[in-house]
């Protein structure tokens, strides 16, 4: 199994390009399903979870053509989907275990074809993560739900346009709902809606592929539903979680890093608490400038909530930061129950950090040294690789599949940062 190994004590200097996100790539390739016609997406990022959603659909029996010779060299790689040889409507266990964003073929199979089985995602390392919302959406637009025997089926005939207020903000029972609404018949109003960018950026590609919808980014989204959607092109947004996750190594290391081709307007939050960590932040187009002018970072609280708030994503990230930061930094999740799976592995490298309930206090140290870790969720593997560039020594990560679900060529662009960080098997 890969390994990561990080010498400590570079500080990171240069520019980054980032990808695009897999948050927003993932729901938009499941999108594809709900046109009469092939779907081509750009600026798709090379990840595991892009080749898991691509197999899936494969297996449903859409056409997927890769271009090989771009993806993953951070230019404008390809992917064209093809939906109109889709023959099957079920999304199997083997392949929704590793991935919960599978569920979000359900909307889009729904609608289109009237019937879907998608195995239930279950729970993760981060938290137990019900699809009930998801269902209850549906449910909403007129589809007949039955949970049996591990899948979710559904059907209904065509669903009809309804107001539905979701009981709590969640990013992928919205993306389900908005994929379904945009083929029912008449409008659709979703209250209480997530307002996450990656949403925006799903309305956008449902845009070109012919929807009508209006409010993505605010709470009220309203979905007037079409006869059929036609195909189209979209690139997809810039990754805000690598962006955050890159400025924090240089904040962390006391670096200064630009971060090119992302987004600056879908991270206020993260940029709002590394300004008062006291790095120098300045923003140009689609570019992000960070330098810590070689200081220390200061502690910070934060409280992860929904967008526009703090993303519970970037949570890991900044515990690494307060782990070597000068002072004490609060830390509340309140989005997953279980998202502190990275702090004993803190510990291992010297931290200092009090967890209660979904409350961790942590302690700025001197120093980290470096010790063998082991990754145990996306957002937690970035954590220990950002640990182990300020760590004294050699910090070894195990289990490092899962960095590969989120993150396109980590050690290449932290090496070009001047990072001393490398792969091993
Ligand atoms: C592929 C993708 O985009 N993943 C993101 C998405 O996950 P995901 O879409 O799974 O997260 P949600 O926004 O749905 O989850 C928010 C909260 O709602 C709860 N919940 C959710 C659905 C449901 O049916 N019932 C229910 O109780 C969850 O357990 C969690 O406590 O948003 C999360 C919150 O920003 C991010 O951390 C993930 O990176
Ligand atoms: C939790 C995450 O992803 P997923 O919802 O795909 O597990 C993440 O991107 O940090």
């Amino acid at each position: 199994m890969d390994k990561i190994v990080v010498e400590g004590g570079q500080p990171l200097n240069g520019e980054v390009q980032i990808s695009g996100a897999k948050n927003a790539v993932l729901p938009i390739l499941c999108a594809t399903l709900l046109a009469d016609e092939p779907v081509e997406i750009s600026n798709v990022p090379h990840l595991h979870d892009v080749v898991t959603t691509a197999k899936l659909l494969a297996g449903l029996g859409a056409g997927i053509t890769v271009d090989q010779g771009t993806i993953g060299k951070g230019s404008e790689s390809g992917v064209i989907v093809d939906p109109r040889s889709v023959n099957s409507h079920v999304a199997p266990y083997e392949l929704v275990k590793t991935m919960r964003a599978s569920v979000l073929v359900l909307g889009p199979l729904l609608a289109k074809y009237g019937h879907a089985e998608v195995s239930l995602p279950g729970g993760c390392a981060i938290g137990s993560r019900p699809v009930d919302l998801h269902i209850k959406g549906l449910q909403a637009l007129g589809a007949e739900i039955s949970v049996d025997h591990g899948f979710i089926k559904a059907s209904a005939k065509r669903l009809k346009g309804a107001r539905h207020v979701f009981d709590i903000v969640s990013v992928g029972a919205t993306e389900n709902v908005l994929m379904a609404a945009t083929l029912a018949q008449g409008t659709t109003v979703l209250e209480n809606a997530a307002m996450e960018p990656e949403i925006v950026d799903l309305a956008e590609c449902l845009k070109a592929m012919g929807a009508k919808i209006e409010g993505a980014g605010t709470g009220r989204i309203v979905i007037e539903g079409v006869e059929r959607l036609h195909g189209g092109k979209h690139a997809v947004v810039a990754d805000r979680i690598e962006t955050g996750t890159f400025l924090v190594a240089g904040a962390m290391t006391g670096g200064r890093i630009v971060a090119r081709k992302t987004r600056p307007d879908t991270l206020d939050a993260v940029l709002d608490k590394l300004t008062e960590a006291g790095a120098e932040i300045s923003v140009d187009g689609d570019r992000i400038t960070l330098d810590m002018h070689g200081r220390r970072p200061k502690a910070v609280n934060l409280t992860t909530a929904p967008h526009p708030a703090f993303p519970t994503d970037m949570q890991a990230q900044f515990m690494a930061m307060n782990c070597i930061a000068d002072g004490v930094g609060v830390i509340n999740e309140t989005i997953f129950e279980n998202r502190f799976m990275h702090v004993n592995e803190l510990l291992r490298l010297g931290a200092d950090i009090r967890v209660d309930g979904h409350t961790a206090v942590v302690r700025g140290v001197n120093k980290l040294s470096g010790a063998p870790v082991m990754a145990t969720d996306l957002r937690a593997s970035a954590s220990l690789i950002l640990a182990g560039l300020v760590a004294e020594g050699e910090t070894v990560i195990d289990r490092i599949y899962h960095l590969d679900r989120g993150y396109e060529n980590i050690e290449e662009k932290l090496s070009g940062l001047g990072a001393k960080i490398r792969r091993t098997s």
